[in-house]
């Protein structure tokens, strides 16, 4: 099971480390035995502690060069970032990112080894066409894509659930979930208002293999809280 934590625009360079702090110190007493990453904005990118995998939630598919903004290849590596966040649909569709651009940025960070949290959701126009429509507009999310990328990490997350406090029902992300299986051999991690009262539900849908958290993750104790119905630490 992964639990990833996207900061979004939240938390600075001072927070982040205070948090990491304290996530780390929670897993360590507890020794769970989940795969947990943390995507904090660039500004408070650091190198992975132990148990945490610091990741970046964007950068661009260059080493370096006039790219105003941005951070590549060369300011990922001098924190020894090596797991990066591809396709979140606030980046599609705030910033947007065409799937050309996604398409590259997936190439090239693949080409450098690394490990990639390839995000993929319809949004609610898609969703109320029915269930054929949701699956084609999910796979034209993989056009270009490696989806036999050893170090690939696919996170559904359907948009109309993000940050609404309403996860998608259980049935849903199961049937999602089961159609991404078909082809997707690696994790796939389910993301959209996941928090302390639906986790244990969500978590045990099968090929769900893990959950990408947003305001739910912002706080290390409430973060760490998901984890627990879970896999209950032993005493
Ligand atoms: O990347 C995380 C997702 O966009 C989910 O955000 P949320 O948990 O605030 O709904």
């Amino acid at each position: 099971m992964i639990f990833a934590a996207n900061f979004k625009m939240h938390h600075t360079r001072q927070s982040t480390t205070e948090y990491l702090d304290r996530l780390e110190a929670l897993l360590e007493r507890a020794e769970y035995p989940f795969k947990v990453m943390v995507f904090p904005p660039a500004t408070a990118l650091q190198p992975s502690r132990e148990w945490i995998t610091v990741g970046a939630q964007n950068a661009y598919p260059a080493e370096e060069g006039a790219y105003t903004g941005e951070i590549g290849l060369s300011q990922l590596h001098e924190f020894e970032i090596d797991t990066v966040l591809i396709g979140h649909s606030e980046r599609r569709q705030i910033l947007g990112e065409d799937q050309e651009f996604i398409a590259k940025k997936f190439a090239f960070y693949r080409e450098h080894g690394f490990q990639i949290i390839y995000c993929v959701g319809e949004p609610l126009e898609v969703r109320e066409q029915g269930f054929e429509a949701v699956a084609e507009y999910l796979w034209e999310q993989f056009d270009d894509i490696d989806i036999d990328y050893e170090r690939l990490i696919v996170a559904y997350e359907p948009v109309w659930a993000i940050g609404t406090g309403q996860a998608a029902e259980p049935e849903a992300i199961a049937a999602t979930h089961a159609e991404l299986r078909r082809r997707i051999k690696r994790p796939i991690l389910y993301g959209g208002s996941v928090n302390p009262t639906n986790i244990a539900r969500i978590a045990e849908i099968p090929d769900v293999d893990g959950v990408l958290v947003g305001s739910a993750s912002l706080d290390p104790e409430k973060f760490h809280a998901l984890m627990i119905p879970v896999a209950p630490p032993q005493v």
